[in-house]
C-alpha cells in the first residue's frame, strides 16, 4: 500500500501501512473483500474514527551512486522508509538523505519487499551472493543501456537480471527517469515511467510505488517489452524524424528555387550582383513557401482519408500504413510550419535594419531629388502593403493559436468540442479534421474506421 494510498495485492495490500506485512494480515471474510483494507483500520467498531497505526513502507536500492541518491531523496520525500545497500556504506552514508538507511548490501535486502538494483549491467553478477536473501523479492531493473551495449545483447538487462536471479521478479521501470528529475520531483521533465513484468501483482506494486511519488505509470505489459522499453531513452525525438526531414528537404528546394530565380538569373543575365542577398532575403523569401506547403501537407491527408472512405464506401477499413504514418505527423507538420512562419516574421521585421537597404532608400532619393520629385506616394502601392502586413500578422497570429492549443498541457484542458472548435474554426478550413491533436487519438481514429470527421464527437 502507498502510503496513504488505496493499493492491495490481489485481495490485500501491496506495501504494509496499517499491518506489518501480508502474513498478518486479518483474515477476511468474502463480503469484505470487496471493501478497501484502507476503511478497515480508520473506522472503529463504534463507528468513530480512529487514529490507523502507521508502519512507513521500506524500499531498498542496491547501489549509491547517482541515481540511487536522486531515487532516495524522492522515495524519502514520498513518505518511504529507504534502506540503501552500497559496498562502502560509511563512505556513501552523508551523500544520503538523514531518514536513508545506508548499510551493507547483505543487510540492506533483508527486510525490504521491493529492492531497486541502481547499478549498471556488469555489475549484476556481484550480487550473485545474496541470492538466498533475495529470493521471492521483487527487484526494480532501473538501467539503460549504451546504444551499443543494446545492439551487442540481444536480452535486455531486465531479461538478464532475471535470469541471474531466477528466484526472484523483476519489474523493469524507471529507466526513462533522470535522476535530476527524480530529485527535482515529477513536476519538471517527463512524467510517464513505462513500467513491465511477468508478474502481475510484482508491477502493480511498483506501479503503485510510481504514483505514490508522482509519477505517471504506464503498464507495458510482460518483461519482453524490456527491450522496447530500454531503447526508449535511446531515441531522439522519434515523431520528429521524418517531419523535420521533410521541413529540411522543403526548405533546401525552394533555397535553391530562389536562389537561382532572386541572384543567379539577376547575375547571369544584368550583370547585377546580388549575392548578398543569400543570408537574409533569400531565407526569408524560402520560409513562407516551407511554411504553406507544411501547412499543407497537414490539411491534405484529411481530404485524401475523407476521399479514400468514400470510394471504399465504409469507414470501418484502416487505411494504407503511408496514410496511418503521414496522418501520425501532422502535428509535428503544422509545428514545423508555425516555425517557419515566425521565423519569416522576425526575418521581415528585420529587412529594414539591413545596411543594403539604407543604400537604397538613399540612393532611390538621390535619384528623386535628380529628377526633381519632391513627393512619392503611389496610393494603391501603400494601400497593398498595409493589407499585405495586416494579413500577414493575422495569418501568423491564427497559426499560433492552432500550435497552443496543440500543446498537450492546452489540449488537456479543453474538452473535445472547444478543441475541435478552436482548431477548425481557426483553421477556417470547414469539415477538416484537426490535425493538430495529439498522435494517440488521430491512431485511434484511424484503427476505430472513424471519419477523419468523426469519431469525438
Ligand atoms: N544517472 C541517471 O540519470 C540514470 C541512471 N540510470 C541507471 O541507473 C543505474 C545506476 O546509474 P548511476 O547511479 O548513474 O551510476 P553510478 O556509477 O553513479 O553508480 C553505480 C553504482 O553501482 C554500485 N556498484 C555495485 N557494484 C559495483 C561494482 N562491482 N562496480 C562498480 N559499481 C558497483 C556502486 O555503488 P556502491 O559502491 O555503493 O556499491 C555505484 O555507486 C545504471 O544502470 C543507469 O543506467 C537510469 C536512468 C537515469
Ligand atoms: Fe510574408
Amino acid at each position: 500500500m502507498l502510503p496513504g494510498g488505496r493499493g492491495r495485492r490481489g485481495q490485500g495490500c501491496l506495501w504494509p501501512v496499517a499491518h506489518s506485512g501480508t502474513q498478518d494480515m486479518p483474515t477476511r471474510t468474502s463480503g469484505e473483500m470487496d471493501k478497501p483494507l484502507i476503511s478497515r483500520h480508520l473506522v472503529d467498531s463504534d463507528g468513530s474514527l480512529a487514529e490507523a497505526p502507521r508502519e512507513v513502507p521500506k524500499v531498498g536500492i542496491l547501489g549509491s551512486g547517482d541515481f540511487a541518491r536522486s531515487l532516495a531523496t524522492r522515495l524519502v520525500g514520498s513518505g518511504f522508509s529507504v534502506v540503501v545497500g552500497s559496498r562502502n556504506p560509511k563512505r556513501m552514508a552523508g551523500l544520503f538523505p538523514s531518514a536513508a538507511q545506508v548499510t551493507l548490501q547483505e543487510e540492506a535486502v533483508g527486510s525490504p519487499e521491493v529492492i531497486f538494483v541502481a547499478m549498471f549491467r556488469e555489475h549484476y553478477s556481484t550480487l550473485c551472493g545474496l541470492s538466498d536473501q533475495l529470493a521471492g523479492k521483487i527487484l526494480v531493473d532501473v538501467s539503460n543501456p549504451t546504444q551499443q551495449e543494446h545492439l551487442r545483447h540481444h536480452e535486455s538487462n531486465a531479461e538478464y537480471l532475471a535470469s541471474l536471479f531466477p528466484t526472484c521478479t523483476v519489474v523493469k521501470a524507471f529507466n526513462v527517469i533522470s535522476a535530476w528529475t527524480l530529485q527535482a520531483g515529477p513536476r519538471d521533465g517527463n512524467r510517464q515511467v513505462p513500467i513491465c513484468s511477468d508478474q502481475p501483482e510484482a508491477k502493480r506494486a511498483v506501479l503503485e510505488l510510481a504514483q505514490a511519488m508522482g509519477f505517471t505509470p504506464v503498464d507495458m505489459g510482460s518483461l519482453a517489452s524490456a527491450r522496447e522499453v530500454e531503447a526508449m531513452p535511446l531515441r531522439l525525438l522519434p515523431g520528429w524524424k521524418v517531419p523535420a526531414l521533410l521541413a529540411l528537404g522543403l526548405f533546401v528546394f525552394f533555397y535553391t528555387y530562389n536562389f537561382i530565380r532572386d541572384v543567379l538569373q539577376p547575375y547571369l543575365q544584368e550583370g547585377k550582383n546580388k549575392f548578398y542577398q543569400l543570408p537574409v532575403s533569400v531565407v526569408n523569401t524560402t520560409l513562407p513557401c516551407v511554411a504553406y506547403v507544411l501547412l499543407s501537407l497537414v490539411y491534405l491527408p484529411g481530404v485524401v482519408a475523407a476521399a479514400l472512405q468514400l470510394r471504399r464506401g465504409t469507414k470501418y477499413r484502416r487505411f494504407p500504413d503511408w496514410l496511418d504514418h503521414w496522418l501520425q505527423h501532422r502535428k509535428q507538420m503544422g509545428l514545423l510550419s508555425f516555425f517557419c512562419a515566425a521565423l519569416h516574421a522576425l526575418y521581415s521585421f528585420c529587412l529594414p535594419l539591413r545596411r543594403s537597404h539604407r543604400y537604397e532608400l538613399v540612393n532611390q532619393a538621390v535619384k528623386q531629388v535628380l529628377t526633381n520629385k519632391s513627393h512619392l506616394w503611389i496610393e494603391e502601392e501603400v494601400w497593398r502593403m498595409e493589407i499585405y502586413l495586416s494579413l500577414g500578422v493575422l495569418a501568423l497570429g491564427t497559426l499560433s493559436l492552432l500550435a497552443v492549443t496543440s500543446l498537450p498541457s492546452i489540449a488537456n484542458s479543453l474538452n473535445w468540442r472547444e478543441f475541435s472548435f478552436v482548431q477548425r474554426e481557426s483553421a477556417v478550413l470547414g469539415w477538416a479534421p484537426s490535425p493538430w491533436q495529439n498522435q494517440d487519438d488521430v491512431s485511434s481514429l484511424n484503427t476505430e474506421g472513424c471519419g477523419p470527421d468523426g469519431g469525438h464527437q
